[in-house]
């Protein structure tokens, strides 16, 4: 078997097309579209998102302010920041990125978020509201899961699928998301025993550990999804993903690329909630 890999610049493209024609019209009503990035780390897989973002937004016609307040700077200061572009109104989404200085974790800031400008689903808020099957904006990267499977026409309802991690960011959301899609949904993560033996059982293995390599052919069935979550950071400046895609490739029936797989969805499902955002306002 060659695993089939399931590229996302197709359809990041196409979220992207809609997205800068829906941000013209609002322009064009004098609301310019407005996405506030606050950085407080030098890692660079934040680095790489940043600059994705900061891509894409300039081609689909979104203003994307970047506020670096460096790797030191202390929750109060990142709070303070977080209220002050609640408040802006030329401003209609905020994402603050991880990690945080201090290990800070993104629950114990996103609170100062406002929940209709909280386009990464951030706010323990949003978290809360799309667990009860409320509306509310899911962190990007976890959509982007779901959203990648469902443009390749994989089925989630009835399907076992082992969600790796269990981060605010994406673990937990996405195991929220497949459950709407009425998949049987396990949560592995770090102190889960045997895991291969639980993933090997699943039709969909989604990893988001931020571990290079860690899934193997050792722990997925013959024929099964694999999408790749993880953004790790390599020595010679590149990325890589969670999942060993030689390891992989005679065993997995697809597997999502990365780079090229979640990663520019993610970006373009952030610019759309920028815009629902801004339309909603
Ligand atoms: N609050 C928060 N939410 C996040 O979602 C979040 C975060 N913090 N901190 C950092 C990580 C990392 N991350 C990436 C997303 C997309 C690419 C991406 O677009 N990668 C491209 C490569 C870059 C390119 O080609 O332009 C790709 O995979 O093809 C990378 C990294 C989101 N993260």
């Amino acid at each position: 078997m060659t695993a089939t890999p399931l590229y996302g610049k197709e359809l990041a493209a196409a979220i992207r097309a809609e997205t800068a024609e829906r941000a013209a019209i609002l322009a064009t009503s004098g609301r310019p579209p407005k996405l506030a990035v606050v950085v407080a780390t030098d890692d660079e897989s934040s680095a790489w998102y940043v600059r994705s973002i900061a891509k894409a937004a300039g081609q689909t016609g979104i203003t994307c302010d970047i506020v670096d307040l460096g790797p030191d700077a202390d929750a109060e200061a990142i709070v303070a920041r977080l209220r002050g572009l609640s408040a802006d109104d030329t401003v209609h989404g905020v994402l603050l990125q991880t990690p945080l200085p201090g290990g800070a974790a993104l629950q114990d800031l996103a609170s100062a978020i406002a929940f209709g400008k909280d386009v990464d689903g951030a706010n323990p808020l949003s978290l809360g509201r799309l667990a009860a099957g409320l509306p509310a904006h899911p962190p990007a990267t976890a959509e982007a899961v779901v959203a990648i499977l469902d443009h390749y026409g994989i089925e989630l309802a009835g399907r076992r699928v082992a969600v790796v991690g269990r981060s605010t960011v994406v673990g937990k959301p996405a195991a929220h998301l497949l459950l709407d899609r009425n998949a049987t949904v396990t949560v592995c993560h770090s102190r889960t025993t045997d895991l291969a033996t639980v993933t090997s059982t699943a039709d969909v293995v989604v990893a988001a550990v931020g571990r290079p390599g860690l899934i193997t052919a050792d722990h997925v069935r013959p024929g099964a999804v694999v999408v790749d979550v993880g953004t790790n950071p390599t020595p010679d400046g590149g990325l890589t993903g969670d999942a060993d895609a030689a390891s992989l490739a005679g065993r997995a029936g697809a597997l999502t690329p990365v780079p090229g797989g979640v990663g520019p969805v993610t970006t373009a499902l952030l610019l759309r909630h920028t815009v629902a955002a801004a339309t909603a306002r």
